[in-house]
């Protein structure tokens, strides 16, 4: 008996996920397959036509509303549907897929991927601001759905691979892994100069524009932090980060014993991805193994809090709570685009995102999804009136 093909939507394909996502699709087993239903990019409508074409998609997304035209007409001729605009997200969120690979950078993901959480897709989540801005609300509306939530994120994926669910009770601590990004040796007075062209340079990983900008400020670690608390139910205390330069153990979790458990791997993601795709089971994948007579050694140190402040400010929005985590991202991505525009020194990032957090303190915890992008909005106001 032949069991039908899983079938499976990608929000934000044309990205350095999106891509990783399609590459492991092609990869997989005959058994293991996926019909590709949507696939959603932004501005590289050339990429999304061409993968819309070799995967077969049957529905083809542009974010932005004055490329329709133009995404139309390099799919003509086909039986794909084109769509665009935050109306083009949410058709392709809502189109019947059973997993939703959720890889658009920024909280631009986040109403996509609500949208497919309520119909309830299972939801492998690289999107990291999700859980940031609307933490136990968005896990709410995932278990409301009735899908699975598989985190891609290398770090959390690697916590979800060791963390025995029958002895969640006994989990003291979860380590998260931080490579400490291109500056991890740099004073700040070294990081105040810093270019784009320096800080987008990760010593590891190859992946989007502004997430490797994020893992040389550290506010990748910081979003992760926060990210692990939500996702794994922990206390501020349990989670820890530990810089460890080569990111070959992408991140640990500590039990009640003493016992560590760690999971390792080459750096690429295709490895978390591929985890997700065969969920439960696990599968061959195209990835390098490792060889430890090579490798040789793996190094530890502990992180920098006052080079690093972005991850003082993390542990500050998880103690406060409430939509400390959306506010602490809105006015950090309106950072990251100034420091992206050569309008921002690098180490400012981090000032405007503890002035907002510092000026919002007092707003209430979000009730509804509607209090997370109101947060979200009005941390972006102040950081904008904050910018030079
Ligand atoms: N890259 C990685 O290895 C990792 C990424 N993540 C997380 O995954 C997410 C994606 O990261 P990454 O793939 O690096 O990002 P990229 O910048 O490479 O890709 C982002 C994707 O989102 C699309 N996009 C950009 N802006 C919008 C918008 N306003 N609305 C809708 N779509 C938009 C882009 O379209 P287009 O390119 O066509 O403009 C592209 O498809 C982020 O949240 C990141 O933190 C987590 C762990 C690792
Ligand atoms: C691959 C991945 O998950 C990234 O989030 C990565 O961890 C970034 O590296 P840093 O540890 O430098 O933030
Ligand atoms: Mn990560």
């Amino acid at each position: 008996m032949t069991s039908a093909r899983r079938s499976i939507s990608i929000l934000g394909s044309t990205g350095s996920i999106g891509t990783n996502t399609l590459d492991v699709l092609t990869h997989l087993d005959e058994a293991d397959g996926f019909e590709v239903v949507a696939l959603t990019g932004a501005g590289n409508i050339e990429l999304l036509a061409e993968q819309a074409k070799a995967h077969r998609a049957k529905l083809a997304v542009t974010a932005d509303e004055s490329q329709y035209v133009a995404l139309r007409d390099l799919l003509s001729g086909t039986s794909i549907e084109v769509a665009a605009g935050q109306t083009g997200l949410l058709e392709a969120a809502s189109a019947e897929a059973q997993m939703v690979m959720a890889a658009i950078v920024g909280t631009a993901g986040l109403g996509p991927t609500l949208a497919a959480a309520k119909r309830g897709a299972d939801i492998a989540l690289a999107n990291k601001e999700c859980l940031v801005s609307a933490g136990d609300l968005f896990i709410s509306a995932v278990k409301a759905g009735g899908g699975r939530l598989l985190p891609v994120d290398s770090e959390h994926n690697a916590i979800f691979q060791v963390l025995e669910e029958n002895q969640r009770h006994a989990i003291e601590r979860v380590i998260l892994t931080a490579s400490g990004g291109p500056f991890r040796t740099f004073t700040r007075e070294q990081m105040a100069g810093v270019t784009v062209e320096t800080a987008r340079a990760h010593p590891n990983w190859s992946m989007g524009l502004k997430i490797s900008i994020d893992s040389a400020s550290m506010f990748n670690k910081a979003l992760e932090m926060i990210e692990a608390k939500h996702l794994f139910g922990l206390s501020p205390e349990q989670v820890e980060v530990i810089i460890h330069p080569q990111s070959i153990i992408h991140s640990m979790v500590g039990y009640a014993d003493g016992s560590v458990l760690a999971q390792l791997g080459c750096p690429d993601m295709r490895h978390a991805i591929g985890y997700a795709l065969h969920y439960p089971r696990r599968g061959k994948l195209p990835v390098e193994r490792l060889d430890f007579a090579k490798l040789s050694r793996l190094d530890f140190e502990a992180p920098d809090e006052t080079r690093f402040p972005a991850l003082r400010l993390a542990r500050l929005a998880m103690t406060r709570g409430g939509v400390q985590g959306a506010v602490l991202n809105g006015a950090k991505e309106v950072a990251l685009e100034a420091f992206i525009a050569g309008e921002l020194p690098f180490l400012a990032m981090a000032e405007i995102a503890e002035a907002v957090m510092e000026e919002l303190v007092q707003l209430p915890p979000a009730t509804t999804m509607d209090d997370v992008f109101a947060a979200d909005l009005e941390a972006r106001h102040r950081a904008k009136a904050k910018l030079p």
